[in-house]
């Protein structure tokens, strides 16, 4: 059985009066940001000289240094800028900083797992991961709910560490939901997996799949579009609030021998290109071609999201949504 980790087991006194450096103040160093100096935590954002984000973050009410002078004045360095950007920063300016007494923190275990920053030995680290996307784990928050997240400890030299991360996790918001103790290489595979098989990549390939399949069949795009992209939220949230037996209690007859039968068909198309996926990332193969794509600049990677920008349903998606303003929420800032 998993361990979890909820507001009762743990403690903030282990990071109260220590310093935290954000480095990074994008999807998830706002939300870390923010939470932590609600939960009464002292944080400074580190962030170079020309970084976009320093005016966000001073207006935030942030005290913003530079990466280097963050990660001198810290007690605890938390790493959220890209996972891409993260071996050099951490070489150029953390590295250079780290004594005995620092502890570096991840939100994703990438760069230790496969190695792209090996700490010395004789500092803490850990992960505390929100498993949701960086706004969402700030807009619960404010709502005085939480994000669920997973925490792992890579080196414990003080002894001290799982408790310094849970405090951590803690003043995220994240044991209000719920913090499963696992490995970085647990969380690492497993993150890469789900955002490529099910939540993003997956999911995106069945509804542009699905919207494809009907419009090149003469079906209108505005009816494919809201058959394959707009009730597939309503029908996630049902399952989100109670499981995919309580999704099926709402829908039709009809609907569920169709899930269940057809369903079965796309199950069995699926779960053997998925276990492809899994060995991938589990060899390495998939972290080393991430790594080459940085290295020459990212032409995959901007040729095949540009393709996706221009697909029809991102049109008909556009139109459709100006007549339910409703659908759109906070803005993503
Ligand atoms: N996005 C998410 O919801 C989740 C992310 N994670 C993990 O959290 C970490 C952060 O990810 P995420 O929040 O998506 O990151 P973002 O892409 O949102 O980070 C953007 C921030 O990093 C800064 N930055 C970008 N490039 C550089 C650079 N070359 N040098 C220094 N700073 C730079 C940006 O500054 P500027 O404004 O100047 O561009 C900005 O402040 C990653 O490890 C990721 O795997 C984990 C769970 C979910
Ligand atoms: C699903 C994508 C994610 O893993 C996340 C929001 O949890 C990410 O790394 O952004």
């Amino acid at each position: 059985m998993a361990k979890i980790y909820y507001d009762s087991d743990a403690s903030l006194e282990p990071i109260k009066g220590k310093k935290v450096a954000i480095l990074g103040y994008g999807s998830q160093g706002h939300a870390h940001a923010l939470n932590l100096k609600d939960s009464g935590v002292d944080v400074v954002i580190g962030l170079h000289e020309k970084s976009r984000s320093r005016e966000k973050a001073k207006k935030d009410g942030f005290e913003v240094l530079t990466p280097s002078e963050a990660s001198k004045v810290a007690d605890i360095i938390m790493f959220l800028v890209p996972d891409t950007v993260q071996p050099d920063l951490y070489r150029e300016c953390v590295e250079p900083n780290l004594n005995p007494k620092k502890t570096l923190a991840f939100a994703h275990g990438f760069n230790i797992h496969f190695k792209q920053i090996v700490p010395p030995p004789d500092v803490d680290v850990f992960m505390v991961a929100p498993k949701g996307p960086g706004h969402l784990v700030r807009w619960m928050y404010e709502e005085g709910k939480g994000v669920p997240a997973l925490v792992a400890i890579y080196q414990d030299a003080t002894g001290g560490c799982l408790d310094k991360a849970l405090a951590y996790a803690k003043g995220l918001g994240a044991t209000r939901a719920g913090v499963i103790e696992t490995s970085f290489k647990e969380e690492t595979e497993t993150d890469l997996f789900g955002e490529q098989s099910v939540l993003c990549g997956g999911v995106t390939a069945l509804i542009k799949a699905g919207f494809e399949t009907l419009t090149e069949a003469g079906y209108q795009p505005e009816v494919a579009y809201f058959e394959c992209l707009h009730e597939l939220k309503l029908i996630v949230d049902l399952i989100y609030q109670y499981g995919i037996a309580g999704m099926r209690y709402s829908i039709s007859d009809t609907a569920k021998y169709g899930d269940v039968t057809r369903g079965e068909r796309i199950y069995e198309a699926v779960k053997p290109l998925m276990k492809d996926i899994l060995t991938e990332i589990q060899k390495g193969e998939f972290a080393r071609e991430w790594v080459l794509e940085n290295k020459a600049g990212r032409p995959v990677y901007h040729a095949l999201l540009e393709r996706d920008r221009e697909h029809l349903i991102e049109k008909v998606g556009e139109e459709l949504r100006k007549m339910m303003p409703w659908i759109t929420g906070k803005e993503l800032k």
